[in-house]
């Protein structure tokens, strides 16, 4: 498995010292039935005391040293496949971390977490089997074989009859296995994949009193599962008794056929107990080595997803921005210039998203975007921050095409307030400088206070220390919406990205907050994406979507007279929005 390759020069040594000390208990073990075919030969039937007595403490010796061996060898796969295991979790989930957008889209996220738990553990039995049993099998059993051979050369007919059938049922076992255990491995994901949604949207599952139909979905999954288990179980149910009676009619002929050579004088009873024992040895590492072969199986698919993962390509990568204050010495570029952009999403049939758009933002400005759902709004800003490429024309940031930027340093100067609010499990002061891990807590609380978030957070008796439960849900939606654009704020960023991300407040809470930031206009260019007219229209300029296309761009007097679209929005919102506009004016 290429998987390995990396991690080899890491643990090779170790993995090297753990064999030699197999190779010690195998020596252990293969010894034993030939000092045994001694000490009843030459000992007991001779009637020789001494060679007993001296056999048995050699044996005991063998025993020992066996164990011993034994002791080290599993001290070191523990450590071995503990910490592999526990690094390739690393290196895998700092990779899913740098996964371009587009790659997370088309992973489906509940079997990014399958690949980090159970496929990582499948490979770490996979090595730690092979440290402790998987690389003795086949020491044994050849060993076994060269033992019994010595031992008796006619007798080892048997085995030569026996070995090749028990290789035969081994391969077939893996054959007809692999595909049934990558079977296991999709329907565990799919498992998975309900779960995640059912937790996420337990609310709404309760709301709607949908726990019927949700518990069908998750038993057809469970079931399709168990079906797909039980399948791959079923080839090892039948294979493993297969072998295993193989063997066994192997040991009943060295009995029958034992028993004759005895009686004709050819052989002694010693040497047919220590036969016997071989075969036994030879039995034990046929059955180990198809066992290794359906853990290599699932090991192997699992290998299989986790280098699909792995072998993605990393986020884009590109030329360092300069620091903040030195973009402003790109004197007469706009802050952001799309020119002439059209953008599909990777694999989405039918027309772009975007339609050829050009127009320029100034540094300083508060653009507001509207346009009905779906029209590509929030798809137009994921372009700044370069989540994704555009597919014609370029996106230009104080001058820079976005395909020749670092995306880290092309983010590390701006804020975007996601539509869907993410709050991390911590406390609020936390969550909050999340956005800027050296801010202090009067940069904290200022943030705060501009989101009007202070209030009700000074109002909670641990105030900035409150805990935020998992997914915020301790808060409701607009205080949630108020803490994420804190964080925004609090990195004091050059373009802020606030994608509908006011749906939740009340407009006077908004006015409070878009007030606030007006004190601050002129350093930052905010791009304001809304549903509500009132949200954008003391924009400086407005930004109207239809259809992937720009329908309008001006101020809101001058969209109302002349961009079409805004005046069905206005006649459809602004008769309901006429009052709580005018409350809003009055604070
Ligand atoms: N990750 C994605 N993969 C494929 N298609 C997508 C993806 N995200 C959005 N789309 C599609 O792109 C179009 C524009 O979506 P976008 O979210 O940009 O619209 P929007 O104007 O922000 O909508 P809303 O106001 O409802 O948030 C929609 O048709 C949507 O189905």
């Amino acid at each position: 498995m290429s998987l390995f390759r990396k991690y080899r020069s890491q643990y090779g040594r170790s993995f090297l010292i753990a064999v030699v000390f197999l190779m010690f208990e195998a020596l252990a073990d293969l010894l034993q039935p030939a000092i045994l075919a001694i000490i009843i030969d030459k000992g007991v039937l001779a009637g020789d005391m001494r060679t007993v007595y001296w056999c048995g403490s050699l044996m005991l010796l063998v025993t020992a040293l066996g164990a011993v061996s034994a002791l080290i060898r599993n001290l070191l796969s523990s450590r071995v496949s503990q910490r592999f295991g526990a690094e390739l979790r690393a290196d895998l989930y700092e990779k899913m971390q740098t996964l371009p957008t587009d790659e997370l889209d088309r992973l489906d996220r509940a079997s990014l977490i399958t690949r980090l738990t159970n496929d990582v553990t499948q490979i770490q039995n996979f090595v730690n089997g092979l440290m402790r049993i998987f690389v003795k099998a086949p020491l044994l059993g050849i060993g076994a074989v060269i033992m019994a051979v010595r031992l008796n050369p006619p007798m080892s007919i048997i085995l030569i009859a026996i070995v090749p059938i028990v290789a035969f049922l081994i391969a077939m076992n893996l054959r007809i296995g692999f595909p049934r255990f990558a079977r296991v491995q999709e329907a565990l994901d799919r498992m998975n994949g309900y779960t995640r949604d059912f937790l996420s949207g337990i609310r709404v599952v309760k709301a709607f009193n949908r726990y019927e139909d949700e518990a069908v979905k998750f038993e057809h999954s469970n079931e399709s599962y168990r079906q797909a288990s039980e399948q791959a179980l079923r080839g090892m149910a039948i294979f493993n008794p297969l072998i295993a009676l193989t063997v066994n009619i192997g040991i009943v002929m060295i009995l029958w056929v034992g028993g004759l050579r005895i009686d004709h004088g050819h052989m002694q009873a010693g040497q047919v107990v220590a036969f016997i024992n071989y075969m036994q040895q030879i039995l034990f590492s046929l059955m180990t080595i198809s066992m290794v072969f359906n853990t290599f199986v699932r090991a192997k698919t699992s290998a299989g997803r986790i280098t699909e993962v792995l072998a993605k390509p990393s986020r884009p990568t590109g030329a360092i921005l300069p620091a903040s204050g030195e973009h402003s010495a790109q004197a007469g570029k706009p802050c952001i210039q799309f020119d002439h952009v059209t953008f599909s999403y990777e694999g989405a049939a039918g027309e772009p998203v975007l339609h050829d758009l050009t127009f320029t933002i100034e540094r300083g400005e508060t653009v507001g975007i509207i346009g009905s759902t779906g029209s590509g709004k929030s798809t137009l800003v994921h372009l700044i921050p370069r989540f994704y490429d555009p597919t014609n024309g370029s996106v230009f940031v104080h001058g820079n095409d976005t395909k020749q930027v670092d995306p880290a340093s092309l983010r590390s100067r701006m804020a975007i307030v996601p539509q869907q609010t993410v709050l991390f499990t911590g406390t609020i002061k936390d969550n909050i400088r999340w956005g800027n891990e050296a801010a202090t807590p009067e940069q904290i609380e200022e943030a705060a206070s501009v989101a009007a978030a202070h209030d009700f957070i000074a109002a909670s008796p641990l105030g900035y220390d409150t805990i935020v439960g998992q997914g915020g849900v301790n808060f409701s939606g607009g205080q949630k919406q108020r803490l994420s654009i804190a964080r925004a704020l609090v990195r004091q960023p050059d373009i802020l990205i606030l994608d509908d991300c006011t749906s939740a407040l009340d407009v006077v809470i908004e006015a409070k907050i878009k007030a606030a930031l007006k004190k601050g206009a002129g350093k930052v260019t905010c791009l304001l994406i809304a549903q509500r007219m009132s949200s954008v229209m003391d924009a400086d300029r407005i930004i109207v979507m239809d259809d992937g296309r720009i329908a309008g761009i001006g101020k809101h007097e001058e969209l109302l007279l002349n961009c079409k679209v805004y005046q069905e929005i206005y006649r459809s919102q602004w008769g309901k929005e006429n009052d709580q506009h005018a409350a809003a004016a009055q604070c």
